[in-house]
């Protein structure tokens, strides 16, 4: 089988460049898979009083997916067709390390929620394992510290207002508590300026200006908390400042990849804001407003949890994305999935491999894991010059990326 393509390979395939495997001792995705998720596996243990049948499941898991090879999910499994649709069947068997590196990870989070009985029936049926650690970062200092910052900011020239918030929403990322748990100092050692790659200009001649009609937005929203946040500020501001006319924010329908956001996690955020002092709560009692009377959506589509790129996204999401004057996908997992998680050399333009989407869209990322497109040769020399390879997964670097005209 080429390139380890799962089955349903769509016609709408990319340009390519060989897929990632976690096959190769060493290699950042080799140490996702051999170490980061083991120290879940802990992280999960210790954060719930979980009986024996979770913690020996627990056990069951991390044998399998450090030592063992993929299992089939149970019969009677609520999502087994779609499992089976996303290639499981092709992968039951072999190795985690030896499949897509973006189906094993992802698989994993699937069956670490099936271990601690989140599917249920049960006592567990619904209880987020990941939820502690996204509270007690909601409810940090440091949030309290850039909720305060609105308050200042809210004097300043509207344009500076717009590029700040863009700019919170895009460093939020960062706030990857997945990624904290391997990495916490990254931070301090950046080399090179920030941003790689910056189509701010572009993103903001796709959100209504003066005159033109409010359009819809859509994001494709990534972490909770310090993340999440930031997001929903920047659609409050839009919506406020008349650049749009409506927003999607789209989340996952169930935990996932540690602090990806769920609905109960922006119901969190938005309490967090309508209960915080100053400029926070007016934002706060905005969004509330606007999730009200619809102009703020929330929808958690099954295909966001999918370990496959967008190019392979279902009709009725590719319907839905097309309908959006702009969609912004945020975090590194989205990137992976919107340009293909493959081996791109860094300079394959952005455009070609988003082709596949149906509508502009704008990628927000800071970089922490390989995959790497649309960058300018001078660029890229001087990352690898000073970092060497560290630059692509240290989470010291972001990008904003546009394609105003895809699909
Ligand atoms: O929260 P984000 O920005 O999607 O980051 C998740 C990323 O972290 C990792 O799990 C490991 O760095 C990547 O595999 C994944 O792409």
């Amino acid at each position: 089988m080429p390139d380890n393509p799962p089955p349903a390979q769509s016609a709408r395939s990319v340009p390519s460049a060989p897929v990632i495997l976690g096959d190769e001792p060493g290699s950042f995705p080799y140490s996702v898979l051999a170490e980061r998720h083991p120290a879940i596996i802990r992280q999960v243990r210790e954060s719930f009083p979980y009986g024996p049948e979770q913690h020996e499941a627990l056990d069951a898991l991390l044998a399998s997916c450090t030592k063992g090879v993929v299992e089939p999910l149970p019969a009677d499994a609520h999502d087994l067709d779609r499992w089976s649709a996303w290639g499981m069947d092709a992968y039951t068997g072999r190795s985690w390390f030896d499949v897509p590196w973006l189906w094993s990870e992802s698989h994993f989070y699937r069956r670490l929620l099936d271990a601690v009985g989140y599917f249920g029936p049960g006592p567990w049926q619904g209880i987020d394992p990941f939820r502690p650690s996204k509270l007690a970062e909601l409810d940090s200092r440091e949030t309290d510290e850039e909720l305060a910052a609105l308050d200042e900011l809210t004097g300043r020239p509207v344009a500076e207002q717009a590029t700040a918030l863009l700019h919170g929403s895009l460093w939020g990322n960062r706030a990857d508590l997945g990624f904290r748990l391997s990495d916490a100092e990254a931070e301090d050692r950046a080399a090179v300026p920030g941003l790689v790659a910056d189509d701010t200009d572009t993103l903001w001649t796709l959100l209504g200006g003066a005159g033109a009609a409010a359009g819809t937005l859509c994001l494709i929203a990534d972490n909770a908390g310090r993340e999440l946040i930031p997001d929903l500020l920047l659609i409050a501001h839009l919506l406020a400042h008349g650049r749009i006319g409506r927003a999607v924010l789209q989340v996952k329908p169930y935990p996932y990849y540690v602090s990806d956001a769920t609905t109960a996690d922006v119901v969190d955020a938005l309490r967090r804001l309508t209960r915080a002092p100053g400029e926070a709560a007016a934002y706060g009692h905005r969004l509330w407003a606007a999730m009200a009377d619809g102009r703020l959506t929330v929808r958690a589509h099954p295909f966001s949890c999918a370990p496959l790129p967008y190019a392979d996204m279902p009709d009725d999401l590719r319907a839905e994305l097309a309908t959006a004057d702009l969609t912004i996908v945020k975090g590194d997992l989205n990137y992976r999935r919107l340009v293909g998680d493959r081996r791109w050399p860094p300079t394959t333009p952005f455009a070609e491999v988003t082709a596949h989407f149906p509508g502009p869209v704008a990628a927000l990322r800071t970089l922490k894991s390989e995959v790497i497109t649309g960058l300018d040769a001078d660029t890229e020399a001087t990352l690898v010059a000073a970092e060497g390879r560290r630059w692509r997964t240290s989470g010291t670097h972001a990008l904003i990326q546009v394609s105003s005209s895809p699909g």
